[in-house]
């Protein structure tokens, strides 16, 4: 029976934290600085910067959210991060994505300034990534190292398994874990037997979106289970990419969903936002 992972609890105990360091900042006149601009109506984005924006006033940084309709154009919100890039009370930006079908992603997100990209997307943060000279690493993938790190989970030598390769979650969780010395295999739609690269993971990152596709029969007893996936069924129920209840039988220590890496990437969002200001 697996240990429960509490994201939740640990990512309150690193508010904590950032708050303490928040007040420092402030004592010497210095107070770090969000901006996140929402384009359109998508309901799961809406309720996603709000939690953002509560947790900036939480740790006491300033925070402002650009709420634009739907028919934004590019050149608009090109000159809205212009006018952010400038602005000396941000130190971070973040565009919620996804944006509008009519609106160039990767032209956005090269225009904003890589030394206030705290979302870690900027082609020059991915590149240091690559080469392990980073200084901001993309929110979730950040977040799934920590929980490891303060599960007092050992990485180096051990067999990693992701699953799923986007630039958001996927090559950056399989990068973090490579610079760590474990030994990564990275899976996707391809992979010619998943379940078989599966049950070699010493840890395994599951970042697919499709609900609990991972099953307990894929795990290998003892392992420790990441389970990225945020998928809303139809009945309201929200479940991971891992088929929970099979799972926890093999595990020795598997995260929920929700309480599991989602509020860790609130937190870490919270902490590159920090190191931006100081
Ligand atoms: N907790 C959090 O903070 C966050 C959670 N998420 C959640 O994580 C999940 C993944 O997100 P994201 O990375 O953006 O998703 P993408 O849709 O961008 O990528 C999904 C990846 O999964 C792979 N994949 C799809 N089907 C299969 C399959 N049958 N077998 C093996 N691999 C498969 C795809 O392979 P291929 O490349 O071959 O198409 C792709 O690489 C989603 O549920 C999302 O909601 C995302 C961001 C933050
Ligand atoms: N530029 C950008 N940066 C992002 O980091 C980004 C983004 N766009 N677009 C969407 C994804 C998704 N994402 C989540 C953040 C928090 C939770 C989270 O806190 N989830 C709670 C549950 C929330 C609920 O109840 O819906 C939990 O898992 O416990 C989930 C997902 C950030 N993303």
């Amino acid at each position: 029976m697996a240990k429960i992972i509490d994201g939740k609890a640990i990512a309150q105990e690193i508010r904590k934290e950032i708050k303490e360091r928040v007040e420092e900042l402030k004592a010497r006149g210095k107070q770090p600085g969000l901006a996140v601009v929402l384009v359109g109506n998508n309901p799961a984005s809406q309720t996603y910067v709000r939690m953002k924006e509560k947790a900036c006033q939480e740790v006491g940084m300033y925070s402002e959210v650009h709420r634009l309709p739907e028919e934004t154009s590019e050149e608009e919100l090109l000159t809205l991060i212009d006018q952010l890039n400038a602005n000396e009370k941000i130190h971070g930006i973040l565009v919620q994505l996804p944006l509008p079908e009519h609106i160039d992603e990767k032209k956005i997100i090269d225009r904003i300034l890589p030394e206030k990209d705290v979302d870690g997307f900027h082609p020059v943060n991915v590149g240091n990534l690559f080469t392990n000279t980073a200084r901001f690493v993309a929110c979730t993938p950040r977040g799934c190292i920590e929980l490891l790190d303060r599960m007092g989970v050992e990485i180096e030598g051990k067999k990693a398994v992701v699953i799923g390769r986007s630039n958001i979650v996927g090559k950056p969780v399989a990068m973090l874990l490579l610079h760590r010395n474990a030994t990564v295999t990275l899976c996707h739609s391809r992979t010619a037997d998943l379940k078989k690269e599966c049950l070699d993971a010493d840890i395994l990152v599951v970042a697919v979106g499709r609900p609990e596709m991972i099953t307990g029969d894929m795990i290998k007893e003892g392992a420790v289970v990441i389970d990225v996936g945020i998928n809303r069924l139809e009945d309201g129920r929200l479940v991971g990419d891992v088929h929970f209840e099979s799972a926890k039988e093999k595990a020795s220590m598997i995260t929920p969903v929700p309480g599991g890496v989602g509020p860790m990437t609130i937190a870490m969002l919270l902490l590159n936002t920090l190191e931006a200001c100081e």
